[in-house]
């Protein structure tokens, strides 16, 4: 489990971090969303000790990253530009691993890099940006660390790769009790990976989003009826009209999600409909209009 404590970081009196606090879970995936510069990297690379806090301590597995350097073999940091890989062979990143990380499964690696036709022969600044990013997935997995840190992996990368990249990192964590964090300026893409989001902003996490209670305590539905909304629901709190076009009514129902929906179609709908719920709907209804692309 991490634990990241209070954490605040000033740089030339610039207060990057404010301080976050969050834990995460093994198994989970948490996904990190926030606009260029809201201080997701500094946020990463303080929890890998990259950098030290001002303020706060970051633990794992109880033990602080700071005063026992020996936790940080469980914890594997891959940068948002995998360039720092490019001059050695894959036979020096492999015997420099194996240095850093004792559990590092050397068979698994060339496992893996055989499935995704990663060529061992070649120089990896032959590779294309796509597979630089792979090779770097796979190479992070292979040490067998319990705590990934992605920063921002499919930025600048195509549709299919992407996906790839997204099912991969799924069915890496299925498999054990590795845990995620990994960041992304777009919330849709993590939405579909991830356990719960936290977006930042400004140096503060400014909200943190179980995806499975969000799913059960909201719903998305679009309803037309003969004449206006009926005031029976348009002066109900926890029914927010995120869309109107005509007579079709796109509402957020909140809280007691079967309730309301009876007493809608109890007014008698000529169409009645649910649609998907994403998260940016519920960030839009919730802190008014937020855009993260
Ligand atoms: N070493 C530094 N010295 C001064 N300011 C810094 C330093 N590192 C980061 N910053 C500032 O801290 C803020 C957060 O930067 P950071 O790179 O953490 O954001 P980010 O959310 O990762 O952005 P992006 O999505 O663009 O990578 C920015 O305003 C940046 O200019």
């Amino acid at each position: 489990m991490l634990r990241v404590e209070n954490v605040s970081k000033t740089i030339q009196n610039h207060k990057i971090l404010n301080n976050i606090s969050f834990e995460i879970e093994p198994g989970k995936i948490v996904g990190l969303v926030g606009r260029n510069g809201a201080g997701k990297t500094t946020l990463l690379k303080t929890i890998v000790g990259i950098l030290t806090p001002t303020q706060g301590d970051i633990r794992f597995e109880q033990e602080s990253v700071y005063t026992k350097p020996a936790i940080k073999q469980q914890i594997v940091f891959v940068p948002d530009s995998p360039e720092a890989l490019k001059s050695y062979s894959i036979r020096e990143i492999v015997q420099l691993y194996k240095l850093t990380y004792p559990n590092f499964d050397q068979t698994y690696f060339y496992k893996l890099l055989k499935k995704f036709s990663l060529n061992h022969d070649r120089k990896i600044r032959n590779y294309s940006k796509g597979m630089k990013v792979l090779f770097s997935l796979v190479l992070a997995f292979s040490t067998k660390a319990k705590l990934i840190i992605l920063d921002e992996p499919t930025d600048g990368l195509d549709v299919i790769i992407k996906k790839q990249i997204l099912k991969y990192i799924l069915e890496e964590v299925s498999e054990g009790h590795t845990s995620i964090l990994i960041s992304s300026h777009r919330l849709e893409e993590l939405e579909q990976i991830s356990d719960t989001i936290m977006v930042m902003k400004d140096g503060k996490i400014e909200s943190h989003t179980d995806l499975l209670d969000m799913k059960k305590k909201y719903k998305k539905i679009q309803v037309v009826f003969n004449g206006n909304l009926p005031t029976s629901i348009s002066s109900k709190d926890n029914v927010r009209q995120l869309n109107k076009t005509g007579r079709v009514f796109t509402l957020l129902l909140e809280g007691d999600i079967d309730k309301l929906s009876s007493l809608i179609q109890n007014e008698q709908p000529v169409y009645f409909e649910e649609l998907p719920l994403t998260l940016e709907d519920l960030f839009v209804a919730k802190l008014g209009g937020e855009e993260f692309v």
